[in-house]
Formats: structure tokens, C-alpha cells, sequence
């Protein structure tokens, strides 16, 4: 179903409140960020084609399923790298298509710089990867290059929303889904999410200049 789903759960709520937590160190938040990442996954996929495939046991045969459809998962650089492994888990046989994007500091506006998706050749469900989707500028430019290349289905995945954010996405791209651990209520002034949990990349990536 279109639209934004929040995804409400005891395991969820207490991961992202470690992510939260300022005090949490970057490996510890690296392992929240795959906790979650594996837990919105696993939500995000309910609707995934399968097709029946028998399957010997050592016992008996049983009915087996394969997923028969292109996946992608297409992480948007930098901090959306720390949600491929977990999903990869789920999906051993989904590809990964890297988008690189940062946001203009001064302007909070997406910047393209890495795209090597090529040209007809779609997957047929793209699962975007980023941690935050603030002002939703970012999720916006990756979806907006994923229809461009010809994906059949978008979903967005992201551990904290603004509500700002989530409602920019629905409105351009009502076709999407997003699936979010939590949407906060507000962005401050530089466009961060309030409260969220400061910058993603910086503190999975330990680059937070002192
Ligand atoms: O919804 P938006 O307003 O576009 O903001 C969200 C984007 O900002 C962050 O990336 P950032 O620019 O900090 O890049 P980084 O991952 O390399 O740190 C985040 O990981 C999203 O990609
Ligand atoms: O709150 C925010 C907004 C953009 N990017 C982040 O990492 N955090
Ligand atoms: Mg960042």
C-alpha cells in the first residue's frame, strides 16, 4: 500500500533510543543501525512476490519458494551504507546500486555525485536505503532517478523521519512507499531533525569534527 508506514515495535523503540542517545559511540550505533535496519526490512518486504519451488528434504519433498523478482537495494552515500549488510542478510540475492548524494550545507539541498545505474536495465523493486529523511530533498532525488531508470516499485527506507520530510515524498511521489521506525515532529533551523539523532554519517562513520 502507498503511502507512510511507522512501524511500531518494542525491539524498534528501544534500538532507535540508543541510536538516539548522544552518548552512544559509533560501533554501537553501527549495530543499532543494522538492528533496525533488519527489523523495517523485514516489514518492507511483506509484499515480495514468491513463486512455489519444490524442495527435497532429507525426508520428504515440501513446497519451497523462490523470489522471483529483481531487487535493489540502492543505499544513498554515505550513511545509507550502514543498512546494506542486514538487508543483503534478508536478500542474499538482491543487487546493490550505490547513489551518491549529500546535502548542501548551506542550502540543505541534495547534491548528485555517483549514479552508475544502467540505462534499461531496472529492477523490478528498489529499496532505498538512508537512515534520515529530513527535509525528504534526498529520498526525493533518489526516487525521482529511480522512476527516471524504470523501476517498477520504490519503497523508502529510513529509521527517522520529520514530518516534513515524509509528507515532501508522499506529495511528489504518491506511487512510494516509506517505511520509518519513527517520525519526529519538527526540523530546526539548519534542517536537521528534532529530536532525531544529529548526523547519521558523522556518527556511524565516527567523523564529527570536535
Ligand atoms: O532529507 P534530507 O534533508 O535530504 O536529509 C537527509 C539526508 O542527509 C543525510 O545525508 P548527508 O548529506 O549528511 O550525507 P552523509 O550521509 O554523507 O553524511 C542523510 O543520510 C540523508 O541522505
Ligand atoms: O537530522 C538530520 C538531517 C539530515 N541528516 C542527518 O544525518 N540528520
Ligand atoms: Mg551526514
Amino acid at each position: 500500500m502507498p503511502g507512510v508506514h511507522e512501524v511500531v515495535h518494542p525491539l524498534i523503540k528501544r534500538h532507535l533510543t540508543v541510536l538516539r542517545c548522544e552518548t552512544t559511540r559509533p560501533a554501537e550505533f553501527r549495530s543499532s543501525v543494522r538492528r533496525l535496519a533488519t527489523l523495517l526490512a523485514y516489514e518492507a518486504t511483506k509484499d515480495l512476490a514468491t513463486t512455489v519451488a519444490q524442495v527435497q528434504t532429507p525426508v520428504a519433498m515440501a513446497q519451497g519458494y523462490e523470489l522471483p523478482d529483481r531487487i535493489g537495494l540502492v543505499p544513498i552515500l554515505r550513511a545509507g551504507l550502514g543498512m546494506v549488510d542486514p538487508v543483503l542478510d534478508l536478500i542474499p540475492s538482491a543487487e546493490v546500486w550505490h547513489l551518491g548524494l549529500y546535502r548542501d550545507e548551506a542550502t540543505a539541498q541534495p547534491v548528485r555525485y555517483y549514479d552508475k545505474l544502467p540505462p534499461g536495465q531496472p529492477v523490478d523493486t528498489a529499496l532505498v536505503l538512508d537512515p534520515m529523511l529530513a527535509t525528504g530533498g534526498s529520498a526525493v532525488a533518489a526516487l525521482q532517478t529511480l522512476y527516471d531508470w524504470g523501476v517498477g516499485r520504490a519503497k523508502v527506507l529510513s529509521l527517522i523521519a520529520s514530518q516534513e520530510g515524509v509528507d515532501a515524498v508522499a506529495s511528489q511521489f504518491p506511487q512510494a512507499q516509506v517505511f520509518v521506525c519513527k517520525v519526529d515532529a519538527e526540523l530546526n533551523d539548519q534542517k536537521f531533525i528534532v529530536p532525531g539523532l544529529g548526523d547519521a554519517g558523522d556518527r556511524s562513520f565516527n567523523t564529527i569534527v570536535r
